[in-house]
Order: C-alpha cells, then sequence, then structure tokens
C-alpha cells in the first residue's frame, strides 16, 4: 500500500518535471525564433532602399525565412529582383511574391541577406549548415554589401566553439576518399555528411556534390584565411564554408527582444 503510493506519487512528479521542461524548451524555443524574426527585420529594415537597391541576394537557412518576410512587405512590387542561393532560397522568394532573378542574370548585387552557423569578432563566418554554402558564396562574393542575420548564440567571437562539427566543405563525388585523406594530413577530423534516416547515403548539394564537415577545433580569425587558402589549393574542393572577410556588418537577435549590429 505504502509502496504502492510512493511509486504513484514518484510517477506524478516525473510527470510534472518532464512537464516543466518540454514547457522551458517551448518557451526557449519561441524565444530563438523571435531573436531570428528581430535581427532579420531590423536588417532589412537598415540596409535596403527599394528606391537604390534594384538587387537583392536573399540566403538560406531558418532565419533568413524571416529576411524573405520583411523583403516581400517592403518590395513587393517595387521591381527589385531577388537571387537565390540555393532551393529554399528561391521558394521562399516565389512565396513572398517577389521576383526571381538568377546570378548568369545579375552578375552585381545591391545587398545580400544571409544566416550564418557561427560569427567570429571580426564578422568572419561559418556557413553551410544546410548544405547550401557553393552558392550562398556566390551570391556573398558577388554582393556590394553582404549582412548577416544571426541568433545571438551564433555570435561567440570564435569559430568553432559553438560550431563543433566542423566547417562544411564541398567536394566533387569522385574526389572525397583522397580530400578525407588530405584533410586529416593537415590535422583535421573530416566525416562525410549523411542523410541519415532521409537517405541512405551522402548529402547531395544543389551542385551535385558531398558535403565534408571537417573539425579544425577553434581557429582563431589571424589564423582563417591561411587555413581557408590550404583547403581551396586541395583538387576536389569546389568550395569551404568559411567565409573569410565577406561580411562588413552583422545582425544579433537576442533572446531579451534587443537587436545589436556588429561592424567591421
Ligand atoms: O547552408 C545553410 C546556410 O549557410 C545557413 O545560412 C546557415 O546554416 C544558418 O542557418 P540558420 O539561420 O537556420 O541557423
Amino acid at each position: 500500500m505504502l509502496l504502492r503510493s510512493i511509486l504513484r506519487s514518484s510517477t506524478g512528479i516525473a510527470r510534472q518535471v518532464s512537464h516543466i521542461t518540454v514547457r522551458s524548451m517551448t518557451n526557449q524555443t519561441d524565444l530563438i525564433e523571435k531573436a531570428k524574426k528581430l535581427c532579420a527585420y531590423a536588417a532589412v529594415d537598415s540596409n535596403l532602399d527599394i528606391n537604390k537597391d534594384k538587387v537583392i541576394g536573399i540566403g538560406s537557412g531558418s532565419t533568413v525565412v524571416y529576411v524573405a518576410e520583411r523583403v516581400g512587405q517592403l518590395a513587393k512590387n517595387s521591381g527589385v529582383v531577388c537571387v537565390p542561393t540555393g532551393f529554399q532560397s528561391k521558394q521562399l522568394i516565389i512565396e513572398n511574391g517577389l521576383r526571381l532573378g538568377t546570378l548568369e542574370e545579375y552578375p552585381e548585387i545591391d545587398v545580400a541577406f544571409d544566416g550564418a552557423d557561427e560569427i567570429d569578432s571580426s564578422l568572419n563566418c561559418i556557413k553551410g549548415g544546410g548544405g547550401c554554402l557553393l552558392q550562398e558564396k556566390l551570391v556573398a562574393d558577388s554582393a556590394k554589401r553582404f549582412i548577416l542575420v544571426a541568433d545571438d548564440r551564433k555570435n561567440t567571437g570564435i569559430l568553432g566553439r559553438h560550431w563543433t562539427q566542423g566547417v562544411p566543405i564541398e567536394v566533387i563525388p569522385t574526389a572525397y576518399t583522397k580530400i578525407l585523406r588530405q584533410l586529416k594530413q593537415i590535422g583535421g577530423k573530416p566525416t562525410v555528411r549523411l542523410g541519415g534516416k532521409a537517405k541512405a547515403g551522402p548529402v547531395i548539394t544543389d551542385n551535385g556534390n558531398f558535403i565534408i564537415d571537417c573539425d579544425f577545433g577553434e581557429v582563431p580569425a589571424e589564423k582563417l584565411e591561411a587555413l581557408n587558402d590550404k583547403l581551396i589549393r586541395m583538387v576536389g574542393i569546389v568550395e569551404t564554408g568559411y567565409f573569410v572577410g565577406i561580411a562588413k556588418k552583422a545582425y544579433i537577435g537576442k533572446s531579451d527582444g534587443t537587436v545589436s549590429t556588429l561592424d567591421v
């Protein structure tokens, strides 16, 4: 009898605890989502001038969803053209009633907005968590102004601190074993990104390539360019997710409802 009532009350406590845990996780998720929306709206409001900016780059990821939403609200019928960085981004442009263009037609972009997986204090960043790095880098490189939007978790000051799964590297499929060996030789811990439950085998990028995630630990800003150059020189690597010296401004959304702006 006593045992049964102890069991009953402990089950009740466990249920209460898991209820509270789920609720606080939901609150946390809501706050992060709000932070993403805030920084995206702030970035667009402060950097998009629809009287001057005629070609806009729209990046990929969950934060950019709000960038596309805001650009749609401000520029839907203004005649601006949006250049996407991949499949998701193309869908966002269409869904928000914006005009789609390609990089072939518009090789010079006035302003581009994109998310990041991690940002350092010089505004270098890691991108490609969602597998879009090559097209994202093409758009970023073609933009006169490249603006980052991210929630506070990504702003760590040094690359490799928060984003510990490694820098995404896009490789030609036939070169992947050669590249895995070369990455190990320079001290990296590389793994081919697999599709998990969604696909038995490697993730294939929008360009038909594989992605290798390579952990180099924390990489200080002053060592980044040399490491990136070394990677780019490996035949078979198409691009890396290190975006070195491209962004000049970042909007960081915080869970307290504020946005901070970083410049270099
Ligand atoms: O490949 C994905 C892109 O680089 C994203 O911009 C990056 O992963 C950040 O995405 P999110 O805004 O979802 O954190």
